[in-house]
């Protein structure tokens, strides 16, 4: 894999492969949290309180805007007394009626399975709020069901949008008691990401910059991301996703116990011990593999456990589990990067992982000579959106 390391440290240079503008736009993320926090409340979430506590909270959105909901459901945590169910289809499951709220996300406002079930959900007369652009489809929706409508001021490519759409939803869930100082929490996320993108902006050299040094790490290699904690679990499918979208770049995405046990016996295979010998076995003590000329070996695409830690959250038998994984991974000759959350309440312990992963794709993406913009779209292979 060709990584041009030189370009990560000129700014210049950063600025005009950036034809997305994604690092600005990843930048943004503490304003997008401030901004959504506060449109939400102009736009009158209080208002879904107004028939008590609901029996569940659905969140339907799909791709990124899914991503918003397992932000929801991650934060207000299994102590929640409702439960929060993201759907990710066209209409709605059978059991949500009038006594649900229904939360429609989308970064477009033109998802057609997230309009249909907001569609469904004002049919059925469940409690309503949504979150889009104006002037598009979905919006339409919320103006006909006269739902609660967070109106995003701003367009932007997918994924960098998170912040603007998950911070709504959990001023919704706010007002529906189940998320207790919000406000502070998003200020304190804010703050988080807001130091994020000082120590991984793009005028900061590669060697303190810890977003240029975590590319730098995953170059080459096939990144398998854990989490130890529902949370932490939420950030490794962030990373896999961004990865992906903004660096066209594969990687695993699960959480321990499950399916890290069952992704566990890739260390063995080849892509983990395996890597470079041809045999994929990883048997040690192999004196063929150990005399031969390795001039002519090809370049291999070696795991990379990336372990992603939440101190506060883990089960001790996950801790254990953990440290057992990063000793596992070094037996099979597989590096491992790992990343702790750092801060107090849960949404700024995500945000403190998820803010440096954001940054990482995308240095990733331009050290490694892609264009976001230029991404082959599944829209050509016919899909109708
Ligand atoms: O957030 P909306 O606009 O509903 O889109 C949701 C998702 O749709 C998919 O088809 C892709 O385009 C994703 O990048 C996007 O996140």
């Amino acid at each position: 894999m060709n990584v041009d390391e030189s370009l990560l440290d000129d700014s210049n240079r950063l600025t005009e492969a950036d034809t997305l503008n994604l690092l600005p736009h990843t930048a943004s993320a503490a304003r997008q949290a401030r901004e959504g926090w506060r449109l939400a409340q102009e736009a009158g979430v209080a208002s879904l309180a107004s028939d008590g506590r609901p029996r569940a909270i659905v969140v339907v959105g799909v791709g990124a805007s899914a991503l918003a909901a397992d932000v929801l459901e991650a934060v207000v945590g299994q102590a929640a007394p409702v439960p929060v169910i993201s759907h990710r289809r066209h209409g709605l499951p059978g059991w949500v009626g009038v006594a649900d709220v229904v939360l429609g996300v989308s970064a477009s406002g033109t998802s057609n399975e997230t309009c249909s079930a907001v569609e469904e959900a004002y049919r059925r007369g469940c409690r309503l709020a949504v979150v889009c652009p104006p002037e598009t489809p979905l919006a339409h929706l919320a103006g006909v069901s006269r739902a609660p409508f967070v109106a995003l001021p701003e367009t932007r490519p997918a994924h960098t949008g998170l912040w603007s759409l998950a911070v709504p939803l959990l001023a919704a869930a706010a007002a529906l008691g189940l998320l207790r100082d919000g406000g502070p929490a998003v200020e304190a996320a804010a703050v988080r990401l807001e130091e994020t993108a000082i120590r991984c902006r793009p005028s900061s050299e590669s060697f303190v910059n810890p977003a240029k040094t975590l590319a730098l790490e995953l170059a080459g290699a096939l990144p398998m991301w854990w989490g130890t904690s529902r949370l932490a679990e939420v950030a490794a499918a962030r990373a896999a996703a961004v990865l992906a979208a903004h660096a066209w770049y594969p990687a695993l995405a699960g959480a321990l116990p499950h399916p890290a046990y069952d992704q566990a016996a890739l260390l063995g295979g080849a892509f983990g011990a395996g890597a470079g010998s041809g045999s994929g076995s990883g048997a040690a003590g192999d004196l063929d593999d150990f005399f031969r000329d390795r001039v002519d070996d090809v370049e291999t695409t070696r795991l990379r456990l990336g372990l992603l830690r939440d101190d506060t959250g883990e089960h001790p038998e996950i801790t254990h589990a953990a440290a057992r994984a990063v000793a596992v991974a070094g037996e099979y000759g597989v590096g491992v990067t790992e990343l702790a959350m750092t801060g107090a309440g849960p949404l700024e312990r995500l945000a403190s992982l998820v803010g440096l992963i954001d940054f990482a794709s995308v240095y990733l993406a331009l050290a490694s000579g892609v264009d976001p913009g230029a991404a082959p779209l599944l829209r050509q292979f016919g899909a109708t959106r």
